[in-house]
């Protein structure tokens, strides 16, 4: 295995970072009216989803869980604005069937694609991991390397929690993951899915601390994509992984 490459200061592209067009709107301006509008709208309800979260598994004192619940239903209440005289919810908060990726190529943006369409394939970074409007990822933000590599940042909090003080286990294969697949798809790569993912727990990955997990391509075969990758908390390599992605045989 060739050593890690380093984080150059100059990352070349981000590859799950929302572009310009998705960034939150200026507070207190009311409901969205736009797609963009509605993306932030939907970004600032995912953070507020995380906070609920973290309160949730923090709060040991009953009393100051009901004062945070009540703080965070009031900001989310000033999210949404006025509801509908008719009681219809908003266009981008109706129920959809469940999302599955599998067969579209996802945007490198992390932007989700037009509603127009109101698809049940919902196209950009809506996982778990690193979606900025999904309030089940930190997220993990992933960059592009001059060099190719991807780059994810994140520091984790308490609901990610498996042994005490130390990140799950499965949150940090996770993590690799979505990273090795970043890195597993340079421009115009067909779409390859994780085949094989071996991870090495070499060392506690910690919580609420700065976190770097990197990924990159060793060797390309045919349709297959050799990757390895890190996670590691300042100068500790905590956990190391190697993996397989594979391009189906009908992608050419
Ligand atoms: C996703 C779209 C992105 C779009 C661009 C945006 C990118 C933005 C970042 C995205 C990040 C995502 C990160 C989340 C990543 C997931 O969550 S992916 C979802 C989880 N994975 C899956 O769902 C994959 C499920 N498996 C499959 O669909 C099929 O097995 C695959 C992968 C399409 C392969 O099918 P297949 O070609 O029929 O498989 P098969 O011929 O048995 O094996 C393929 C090759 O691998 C070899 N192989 C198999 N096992 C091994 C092994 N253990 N060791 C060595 N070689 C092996 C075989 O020998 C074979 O090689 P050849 O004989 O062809 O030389």
């Amino acid at each position: 295995m060739t050593s890690a490459p380093q984080a150059g200061p100059g990352a070349a592209s981000t590859a799950n970072t929302p572009d310009a067009a998705d960034a939150p709107d200026a507070p207190g301006d009311g409901a969205a009216t736009s797609a963009d509008g509605a993306r932030g709208l939907a970004e600032r309800a995912a953070a507020l989803g995380r906070e609920l979260a973290t309160a949730l598994v923090s709060a040991g004192d009953e009393a100051r869980l009901a004062a945070q619940l009540r703080e965070l239903a009031a900001r989310l209440g000033g999210l949404a604005g006025p509801a509908p005289a008719d009681g219809t919810p908003p266009a981008d908060t109706r129920a959809r069937p469940a999302a599955h990726h599998g067969q579209e190529p996802a945007s490198r943006s992390g932007a989700v694609g037009p509603d127009e369409d109101d698809s049940p394939v919902r196209r950009g970074d809506i996982t778990p991991i690193s979606s900025p409007r999904n309030p089940l990822a930190p997220p993990l933000v992933i960059e592009r390397e001059a060099d190719g590599s991807a780059v994810g940042r994140a520091s984790l909090p308490l609901q990610y929690q498996g042994p005490p003080e130390r990140v799950h286990g499965g949150i940090v294969c996770l993590m690799l993951d979505q990273v090795l697949g970043s890195a597993a798809h340079p421009k115009g790569a067909a779409p390859a899915y994780t085949r094989v993912l071996e991870v090495e727990y070499l060392a506690a990955t910690p919580l609420d601390a700065p976190l770097t997990v990197r990924g990159w391509i060793e060797r390309t075969e045919g349709r297959k994509r050799f990757l390895a990758g890190t996670v590691a908390h300042g100068d500790t390599i905590t956990a190391r992984a190697t993996g397989l992605w594979v391009a189906p045989r009908e992608a050419g």
